[in-house]
């Protein structure tokens, strides 16, 4: 399977647009589970098509609780996005990974409750794989594209993915890195779910702004220091990600990693007990394995 080869990005906590896209307008998308977070910037970069999401929308009007991850990421699909970099704030969980740094996550603790983690319903009942919820393939040039621009780098790491919108007790904190988490955020999860159920292939960038509230020589974080970290390092966010369709380049083709087929043999529930009003909900998401 060949197709148009397009990225896209979800920016997070700081970054609300990117610069650069030839021909960018910002498109309203309506989708089968509502309206995504804002208008997505659809434009070229090095001949690449690129396509921008705010995922708390421009302004930051979103809590983590509250992003519309289906939509958001049905969006990304119906706009043809092929290639899903998720860029986000984080807090460090580990001495080694200081404020400044990127981490290209490859894992996820999910202890978010409160979202809607599925696209999946009753009437069409479905199961994925996560076990390695990221693309290795993309994850592997998001750090290419990093090394370029020259950020420190931490190429793997696992995020605990937190209700929120309240940062962690200290109590919590500790806990998280006896598990041996690196890093810490509230927007990961169900996102990297639901972009393995749409079958595109995602890699997380995250943007270490703080080291929570465990370590005895910094202050508990707060939204001021996230936000200024996170503002003094955007413009390297923004030009990791116009490194990457240099990277890209080329159409799309059937993701080794599986990514591109996740949903082969996921589906249980019988055709004939399928509900019309679900598929048809899901169609836009999924209709490789919908149709007919
Ligand atoms: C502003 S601090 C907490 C906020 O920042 C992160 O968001 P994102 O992942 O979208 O960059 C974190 O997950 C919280 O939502
Ligand atoms: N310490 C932290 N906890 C949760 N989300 C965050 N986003 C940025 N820093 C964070």
């Amino acid at each position: 399977m060949t197709a148009e080869r397009v990225i896209g990005v979800i920016g997070g906590s700081g970054v609300y647009d990117i610069a650069g896209l030839e021909g960018a307008t910002w498109q309203a998308v309506e989708t089968t589970f509502g309206a995504p977070s804002d208008e997505l910037l659809a434009g070229y970069y090095d001949g690449v098509k690129m396509v921008f999401l705010p995922r708390h929308g421009r302004g930051h009007r979103f809590t983590p609780t509250s992003v519309p991850y289906r939509a958001n990421i049905a969006a990304m699909k119906m706009m043809g996005v092929t290639d899903l970099v998720a860029v986000s704030a984080v807090g460090s969980l580990r001495e080694d990974y200081a404020p400044g740094d990127f981490v290209v996550v490859d894992q996820y603790i999910d202890r978010t409750f409160a979202r809607a983690k599925s696209f999946f319903d009753t009437g069409l009942v479905g199961h994925v794989s996560v076990a390695h919820p990221t693309c290795a393939r993309l994850s592997a040039l998001c750090a290419e594209a990093a090394r370029k621009i020259g950020v420190t780098l931490h190429e793997g790491g696992t995020y605990v993915a937190m209700e929120g919108p309240q940062f962690s007790t200290q109590a919590e904190s500790e806990l998280y890195r006896s598990w041996h988490a690196d890093v810490i955020g509230m927007t990961g999860m169900p996102e990297a779910k639901l972009a393995r159920e749409a079958e595109m292939c995602y890699a997380c960038v995250a943007m270490v702004t703080d080291f929570d509230c465990w370590h005895p020589d910094h202050d508990a974080v707060d939204v001021a220091q996230v936000v200024a970290t996170a503002i003094a390092n955007a413009d390297k966010a923004r030009n990791l990600v116009a490194a990457l369709p240099a990277l890209l380049k080329g159409p799309a083709e059937t993701c080794t990693k599986g990514c591109t087929h996740a949903l082969d043999g996921a589906i249980m529930t019988a055709p004939a007990k399928r509900d019309p009003e679900v598929i048809a909900r899901l169609m836009p998401v999924m209709g490789r394995v919908l149709k007919g």
